[in-house]
């Protein structure tokens, strides 16, 4: 049996940039809460998962590990990132007023001349729209950037500065950006996920989405022109999301990069299985030691939040692949451990978790097989050592030499055969 719709899809209201794993286990899914609203998603490199989408009316099944496996509906239609004249109609289109974008961290970056980017399209379809009926929208980033609004309304106003000043004026005005936490382990789908769906529904789906229970959704912003009611679905509307931010992408995913190349670096693969080694649980309770004592939450809603999360990472059905979570280690090192770092630094402290994750990260830069968009850069500056590396990222702590002394001092220790 195949996936079919047998009713129409919603009426396209919302369009989704960075068409993966993550939107369809999280934004579409509080979506699919409210029928009013339907989803025009697109990927950016696949033209395979558009088309398999379409051909079963754009659902697919969400296998929730623990609980039940749930057809989703509200994407109404699949595009590839080439069919630019229908992402340029969809964003120019009055009735559309929300943008969710899921494009990696490294995306966040103001094009160049003639490239073509998530940004460079955003602006496009927002020139689009301008030119015609110019009705407010919002854009809601759902990548793991602190403060994604204000980064995203950073990148976007650069990259239309010095084009027509009525289009730059009514992006500043006209458009609203929000700013969001998104937290939902789902790795991306294997080949056995595909079977395990198929075994537990009977149903034949060629790109299903496996994730954990926990789901967690901030928003802080405005939707002049209206939106999903996600919040039928446990989405949260606050005045600001800074701290939770900073919890998740200090807790969570800084944790995540620790046990990534500190786990390759040991022989493990998975997130569950180097949570498994001793040492390496070890580094990730003194990490998050280190990194509460600069949170400003109370201390009980931290120990919360750090046991739900050593329940996740040990989840066994769950496999999250360290090498999926080691990509792109330039975009998430500075967001997720440097903060931190530097916080106690300022307090005179030389944090062991912040040197093994930074000491690992620079034996994996050496190790071969980096997927970086500044491989080209820090490949070589690894083998030179700490300096030449924090150099590249934070000319501050590169200049503190007990640091620098500290992580080269670990990293033959961190060199290992990664799986
Ligand atoms: N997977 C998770 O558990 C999770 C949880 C929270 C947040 N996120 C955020 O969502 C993002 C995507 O995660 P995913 O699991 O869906 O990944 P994915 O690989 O399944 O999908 C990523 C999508 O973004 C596009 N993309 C990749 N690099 C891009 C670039 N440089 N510019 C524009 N588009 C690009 C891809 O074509 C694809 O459509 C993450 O980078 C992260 O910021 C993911
Ligand atoms: O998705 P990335 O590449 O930004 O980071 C990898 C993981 O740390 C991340 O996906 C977490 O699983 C996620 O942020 C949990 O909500």
């Amino acid at each position: 049996m195949r996936l079919h719709r047998d009713a129409e899809p919603a009426p396209v209201r919302a369009v989704h940039c960075g068409l993966g794993a993550f939107h369809r286990a999280h934004q579409a899914v509080c979506t699919a809460a409210d029928p009013e609203w339907g989803i025009a998603a697109y990927t950016f490199r696949s033209t395979e998962l558009p088309a398999e989408l379409n051909a079963q009316g754009g659902l697919y099944s969400l296998l929730v590990r623990g609980e039940d496996v749930r057809t989703i509906g509200s994407i109404s239609r699949a595009h590839a990132g080439a069919e630019r004249e229908r992402w340029l109609s969809d964003l120019a289109a009055p009735e559309v007023a929300v943008v969710t974008l899921t494009v990696t961290e490294a995306a966040y970056r103001v094009p160049r001349e003639g490239e073509d980017s998530a940004i460079s399209r955003l602006v496009d379809g927002l020139r689009a729209r301008f030119r015609a009926a110019a009705a407010p929208i919002t854009l809601v980033p759902c990548d793991n950037v602190p403060d994604n609004g204000a980064a995203l309304r950073s990148v976007l106003r650069a990259a239309v500065a010095g084009q027509d000043a009525a289009f730059a004026a009514w992006v500043e005005a006209g458009v609203s950006i929000a700013s969001t936490v998104v937290d939902r382990i789902t790795p991306a789908t294997t080949p056995a996920d595909v079977r395990a769906v198929h075994e537990l529904t009977g149903v034949r789906d060629a790109v299903p989405v496996v994730t954990e229970p926990y789901a967690e959704w901030l928003l802080a912003g405005d939707f002049p022109g209206g939106r999903p009611s996600w919040e039928r679905a446990g989405a949260r509307f606050v005045d600001s999301v800074d701290d939770y931010q900073r919890r998740k992408l200090w807790l969570l995913n800084g944790a995540h990069s620790l046990l990534a190349y500190a786990g390759l670096g040991r022989g493990r693969s998975s997130v569950r299985e180097a949570m498994d080694d001793a040492v390496l649980a070890g580094l990730v309770e003194s990490w998050w030691d280190t990194a509460a004592r600069h949170l400003p939450l109370p201390a009980a809603e931290l120990d919360e939040y750090r046991s739900a999360l050593r329940r996740r990472f040990a989840a066994p059905a769950i496999e999250h692949r360290l090498r999926q979570i080691a990509v792109d280690g330039s975009q998430k090192i500075p967001v997720r451990i440097l903060p931190v770092l530097h916080r106690e630094r300022g307090a005179g402290r030389l944090p062991e978790a912040a040197v093994a994750v930074l000491a690992a990260w620079i034996a994996h830069l050496r190790g071969g097989d980096v997927r970086d968009p500044r491989s080209a850069d820090l490949v070589p500056a690894a083998r030179s050592g700490a300096r030449a590396v924090l150099t590249a990222l934070d000319a501050d702590l590169a200049s503190d030499d007990e640091l620098i002394a500290a992580i080269n001092a670990e990293v033959p220790s961190a060199v290992g055969d990664e799986p």
